[in-house]
């Protein structure tokens, strides 16, 4: 773990080195993951079956590619009342945020008399990581699916690791509840790029969404273009912007939540008090000690867990946008004040009692949000995703002799006359 000061001399120098060493370059798997692109997509399903075999551990033609709707059902309705329950407010409180998220279509005659507006249509089939490496995690099935089928996706696929075969029962579960069409027991790299170029088993779809570690984010990047991609979701990071009037052992755990999930994560800590930091570096200790995934926790805050002690909050603003962390909590007596500087981040949790693992599970808002300094340009998951945007636009005569004549003009000096020629010859100019 890292302590810096601002009011250190070499300071700027420091931190500059804390935003551009971030995980995604530290663990440098472009070359890997082209290799394995290369590999799907020349081999297919026989690439797939290796991969799976080397990274997760099991032989697909022994344990099954895929899981059908039964099973799923079947996992559902062996839920224990409280995880039922768990699920479903979950995934209520997913679809009614996402439900807002609709766009609607434009429809409109200007003041020349042109008519011009754009509708929405959905992707025809998407593909949904779930990651499944060291933990499952069935809430982002959910955070995948809910805003696709709210966009009106026909075919939901899923790709999720199952290593050593276990499949793991409430992922199932949750892809029953979410509606999903197809799950396949393949995922890092070589699974987005099955889901991009298809294989003789999984057909290709038209969009890869979902989070994923180093690999699975990487692959995404790479084969944008070939299928479209919501962003880039790699390990997850979280900045904490906290005054001494927090519980050092509230903050250290919130530091903690997100280490859990990668020894590539990052948790860092603004504060404006020396003791204060102390006291949540203590407690991390302490906090460590408990966890059952304590071995990646430690290791991610070791190498990447840094505290930065600042002489005012007023300090915090540009940090936290150079930073642009997926998420940013702010636990100080003016949350909403600082948020209103912080243009750069994935989503922000506003006061004392807003811990970011409750945005994870059931708050609502998608927890599929960009990593490695992407927030200072893309957006978290959302129904947008899933649709694309067709513009559309009709002239009459008169119209047409509006705006036609500027065009023919602007034509004629690219040196298009072909151009110029289909506007001309409706106008009656020769
Ligand atoms: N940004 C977000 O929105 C968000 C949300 C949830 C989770 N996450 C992140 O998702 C990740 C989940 O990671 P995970 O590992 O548990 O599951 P995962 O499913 O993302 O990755 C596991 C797979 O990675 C592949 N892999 C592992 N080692 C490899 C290697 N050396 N070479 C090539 N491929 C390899 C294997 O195929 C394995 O099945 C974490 O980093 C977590 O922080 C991010
Ligand atoms: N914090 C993750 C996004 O970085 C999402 C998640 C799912 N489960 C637990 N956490
Ligand atoms: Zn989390």
């Amino acid at each position: 773990m890292l302590r810096l000061s601002s009011s250190d001399p070499d300071f700027a120098e420091a931190f500059a080195r804390v935003v551009s060493d971030r995980r995604e370059s530290a663990v440098d798997v472009a070359d890997d993951v082209a290799a394995i692109i290369k590999a799907v997509r020349a081999r297919g399903d026989e690439a797939l079956a290796e991969y799976t075999a080397k990274f997760d551990g099991h032989d697909l033609d022994v344990t099954g590619w895929q899981v059908d709707a039964e099973a799923c059902k079947a996992a559902f309705d062996a839920l224990t009342p409280e995880l039922r329950s768990a699920l479903e407010l979950a995934a209520s409180r997913i679809r009614a945020y996402h439900e807002a998220q609709v766009p609607e279509d434009r429809d409109y005659t200007d003041d020349a008399g042109v008519r011009l507006g754009a509708t929405w249509s959905p992707v025809d089939a998407a593909g949904l990581y779930v990651p499944g490496g060291r933990a499952a995690y069935p809430s982002s099935l959910l955070m995948n699916a809910i805003p696709a089928k709210v966009a009106g996706v026909e075919r939901l696929v899923v790709v999720t690791p199952t290593p050593k075969g276990d499949v793991n029962p409430l992922v199932l579960a949750a892809a029953h509840l979410a509606g999903v069409d197809e799950v396949w027991r393949v995922g890092g790299a070589h699974a987005v790029a099955a889901l991009a170029y298809g294989t003789d088993r999984i057909a290709p779809v038209d969009v890869v969404t979902g989070p994923g570690n180093a690999w699975v984010a990487e692959a995404k990047r790479q084969l944008y273009g070939v299928v479209g991609i919501d962003m880039v979701a790699g390990p997850s990071e979280i900045l904490v912007i906290a005054d001494a009037r927090n519980d050092a052992h509230r903050i250290a755990a919130d530091l903690l939540s997100q280490a859990e999930h990668d020894p590539t994560s990052q948790s860092i800590l603004i504060t404006d008090d020396t003791s204060f930091a102390q006291a949540v570096a203590d407690a991390v200790e302490v906090e460590l000690s408990a966890l059952a995934t304590q071995e990646t926790a430690r290791t991610s805050w070791t190498d990447n867990g840094v505290i930065i002690n600042v002489a005012s909050f007023d300090e915090a603003p540009a940090l936290a946008n150079a930073l642009a962390a997926e998420h940013v909590e702010i636990a100080t007596d003016d949350p909403e004040g600082l948020m209103r500087s912080i243009r750069h981040a994935g989503s922000v949790f506003l006061g004392r009692m807003t811990p970011e693992a409750v945005g994870d599970y059931v708050a609502g808002p998608n927890h599929v949000l960009p990593t490695g300094r992407r927030a200072r340009f893309s957006s978290g998951l959302s129904v947008l995703d899933f649709m694309k945007r067709t513009s559309f636009i009709q002239l009459d005569q008169a119209a047409l002799e509006a705006i036609g004549p500027a065009a023919v003009a602007l034509a004629d000096a690219e040196g298009l006359p072909a151009h110029a020629r289909s506007i001309s010859i409706r106008l009656g100019q020769s």
